[in-house]
């Protein structure tokens, strides 16, 4: 008779990569049939324990347990093969293969056999119908929105049964309709006895779906709460160590003149026009379900893509049109939502992937002055709170939600006075999310303007002065910061209109 208690047991597991200790002591208990959240600011080390479970690195010490059977995944194959499948924090797919293809990518030949070609396209049909609607199954992954590839890879997990299912940051690239999908099907797969683990920077998240929540801090498990004793609050001071983390919504205030007009817009050939003003000192926000438009608006705005209409960069002296190459010169900068691919340069350091578009400050007579490059960037680090080991790391070294304060400093560092931010605290933990908006509120003070999209309502409402909404490639609604809320918000991305929008 086995006196182990069911689930996954880990106690006293830890990891160092060179000189950074990743993971101390980590303690978890998951049990069947529960949502278990990890939570912790980034580089806490939740990627480094699901890493481990998930056989893509081994502790270095410490006793993991499944149902009282010793864990030693060597491999993501052997952790398959005892019941614990992982969604990683990156959405991996293969563009050039089918949705299909992909959702099977990676398993034992055996298993596909079993089950044939009919049985894989329906099985994949009815999971990837739970969790996202209807998703071509012949079409390659690569024409896919961000939203539907991440569901391929969390069908790619849920077609395997998992006793044990890891979710790390899995919902960070879904849009709200999969995300709702996503949450029912939890909540099916836990009462079918399925013990979930579950990350996510979002707070609003985590208070709909955790059943217990444990929290690191550096690396150490220091504690673990029921669903009933759940505090924001509590949480991030324990995630913190301290409680110096306001919520700090943006007062109302007089913004200055017009720095950029976008006329005419059209989102699609059958879409109406937008016009829009942006003015200096003004942070507003963009917001709709995915796909609706609001991507490629901040993309028209920052140059990156094309379209009917135009948008001018309106210069104290007199207009002049921004075009693509001439946007960074003109104070306009953009930081796009996807980090692999769109920004990141995978083979520089950190510092380097700093300091890129500014170099030029740090040019003295022609030469490159590299103390200079390390001090911005330690300025940065700091009011960041940017947690690494040396500068010249490989910017792989970094925590997802590291790279991605990484790339802001980036953008800040260009002094801009336009910042087009797509998804910009996507991955960032909710203390250095505050800090990120302390300093978009003192910058805008100071005169620059934002135009945010965020996918979470709560920034919004925080954070701007207005918030577009978009339905249909085109602009629903307008909310201005008086009638600012969550509610608003959410009724406008379901087309309903109150008087409260103008
Ligand atoms: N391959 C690696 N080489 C060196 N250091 C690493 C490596 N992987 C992770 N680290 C470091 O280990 C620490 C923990 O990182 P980890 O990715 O586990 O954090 P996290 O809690 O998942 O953060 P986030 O919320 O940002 O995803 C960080 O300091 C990170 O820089």
């Amino acid at each position: 008779m086995n006196n182990q208690p069911s689930g996954l047991m880990l106690a006293g597991v830890s990891k160092r990569f060179g000189a950074t200790h990743a993971l101390i002591d980590g303690h978890l208990h998951l049990r069947p049939g529960e949502v278990h959240t990890l939570l912790g600011e980034n580089g806490s080390g939740k990627s480094t324990l699901v890493k481990i479970l998930g056989g893509v690195h081994r502790s270095d010490a410490g006793s993991i347990t499944l149902d009282g059977v010793p864990v030693n995944s060597r491999s993501p194959r052997a952790a398959m093969d005892l019941g614990i499948a992982v969604v990683f924090q990156e959405v991996l797919t293969a563009g050039n293969q089918s949705v299909l293809e992909n959702v099977w990518l990676g398993s034992h030949g055996m298993f596909r056999r079993r089950l044939g070609r009919a049985g894989q396209r329906s099985i994949t049909r009815d999971v990837l119908s739970r969790i996202a609607g209807e998703v071509p199954l012949d079409l390659p992954a690569g024409q896919l929105s961000l939203s539907e590839r991440q569901s391929i890879c969390i069908a790619r997990a849920l077609v395997r049964r998992p006793k044990v299912l890891i979710l790390d940051e899995s919902t960070a690239s879904l849009d709200v309709k999969s995300r709702d999908l996503l949450f029912v099907e939890l909540r099916r797969l836990k009462a079918e006895g399925t013990a979930i683990l579950f990350i996510s920077h979002r707070m609003d998240e985590v208070e709909e779906i955790s059943d217990r929540v444990t929290v690191l801090r550096s690396g150490r498990s220091v504690s673990t709460v029921d669903r009933s004793d759940l505090s924001i609050d509590r949480l991030i001071t324990d995630m913190t160590g301290n409680s110096g983390h306001d919520q700090t919504r943006r007062l109302p205030h007089d913004p200055g003149d017009i720095i950029l007009r976008g006329t005419a817009l059209r989102l699609s050939p059958a879409s109406a026009p937008i016009d829009f003003e942006l003015r200096a000192g003004e942070v507003v926000g963009l917001a709709g379900l995915e796909g609706h438009g609001q991507d490629q608006f901040i993309k028209r705005l920052a140059g990156v893509a094309a379209g009917p209409g135009s948008v001018d960069r309106i210069l104290p002296e007199g207009d002049k049109g921004l075009t693509e190459r001439n946007g960074d010169d003109l104070g306009v900068a953009y930081l796009p939502r996807e980090r692999r691919g769109e920004s990141l340069f995978e083979s520089m350091s950190i510092r380097e992937n700093f300091a890129l578009p500014t170099l030029a400050k740090d040019r003295r007579g022609g030469l490159l002055d590299t103390r200079n490059t390390a001090r911005r960037f330690e300025a940065f680090a700091q009011s960041l709170s940017l947690r690494f080991g040396a500068g010249q790391d490989a910017i792989s070294t970094l925590s997802g939600g590291n790279q991605q304060k990484v790339l802001l400093a980036r953008w800040l560092a260009t002094d801009p006075k336009v910042l087009l931010l797509n998804d910009p605290t996507r991955g960032v933990d909710i203390g250095t999310k505050r800090e990120i908006y302390a300093i978009l509120h003192r910058l805008s003070a100071e005169g620059m303007s934002v135009v945010i999209l965020s996918s979470e309502i709560d920034e919004l409402v925080e954070l701007v002065d207005r918030v577009l909404v978009f339905r249909d490639q085109a602009v629903f609604a307008q909310i201005d910061h008086s009638n600012l809320s969550t509610e608003s918000i959410v009724a406008a991305y379901f087309g309903q209109k109150s008087e409260v929008h103008t």
